[in-house]
């Protein structure tokens, strides 16, 4: 078994007296993608973060590429990790373009990446717009578009950077079904090269695009493995306080809440 790109174990954080992750685990191996699963308020987002560096865990232990999240300078660990907030405001006047670029060059100080410019020309840029589709957008100011729009800018911008993993928290969340389509298989053609940990309500969009899911409920993973094997648990309907019934269709099994 490959091993993995980033481990944690036993994490837990206290934030104003709650305790939003109480003991989680996960862990991501490279090409794979992950999904995490749980009811509103489980600690989904909170786990993100602190795989972001955004929060520190009050106690556990987390491994990057084998070595200890402290010795990591956090610059390094940066430059590794991309982090697609649930909500992210831009607060400058940036066109598209802009957010692709900015996002590229951060990627361009890696080893590797296959820009080789100092800066991010006009020839990346464009080649990021055809391959995320937004050549209608990209000489449009930020602030201009539509919230799926901007999900999908976003995106775009967090996945230029090429990083090792990608951390993205409700992708999909505002964006019509189409969209949500081509951004899951986008999610998977950028598996061939990057971990993708991905925080999805969806049950039948991860059923389809998800190679492991992490459902957490109270702050605690309660279960974990490969999609379909989670998906056909009790401890979803317990999780979600749901009923599904299963409904088998072609490969999949769909979810649908009773
Ligand atoms: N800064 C904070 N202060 C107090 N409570 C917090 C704080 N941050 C998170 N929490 C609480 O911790 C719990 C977990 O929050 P988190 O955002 O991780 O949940 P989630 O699983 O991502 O939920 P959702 O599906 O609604 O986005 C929630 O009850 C939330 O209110």
């Amino acid at each position: 078994m490959t091993a993995p790109l980033l481990k944690a174990s036993n994490l837990s954080v206290t934030v104003n007296g709650a305790r939003p992750l109480d003991c989680a685990n996960i862990d991501i191996a490279a090409g794979e993608v992950l999904g995490i699963l749980g009811p509103n308020g489980s600690g989904k987002s909170t786990c993100l973060k602190v795989l972001a560096g955004v929060l520190s865990p009050a106690s556990g232990t987390i491994q990057l590429c084998g070595r200890d999240w402290a010795a990591w300078q956090p610059l390094e660990r940066a430059r590794r990790i991309a982090y697609l907030p649930q909500q992210a405001d831009i607060y400058w006047d940036f066109r598209v373009d802009d957010l692709l670029a900015l996002g590229a060059s951060r990627g361009q100080r890696f080893a590797g990446w296959p820009f080789t410019t100092a800066s991010t020309g006009a020839t990346d840029v464009a080649r990021l717009v055809q391959e995320f589709e937004l050549e209608a957008l990209q000489r449009r100011r930020f602030d201009t578009l539509s919230g799926g729009e901007q999900a999908r800018v976003l995106f775009a911008s967090a996945a230029a950077a090429r990083p090792a993993i990608l951390l993205a928290d409700e992708p999909t969340a505002s964006l019509d079904v189409c969209h949500q389509l081509a951004l899951m298989r986008r999610l998977r053609e950028l598996a061939s090269d990057m971990a993708l940990v991905l925080v999805l309500h969806d049950l039948n969009l991860a059923a389809r695009f998800v190679d492991r899911v992490v459902l957490f409920r109270d702050g605690r993973t309660v279960l974990e493995g490969p999609t379909a094997a989670v998906l056909a648990s009790p401890e979803v309907d317990r999780t979600f306080q749901v009923r599904f019934q299963r409904l088998p269709m072609g490969e999949q099994t769909l979810l649908m809440a009773e």
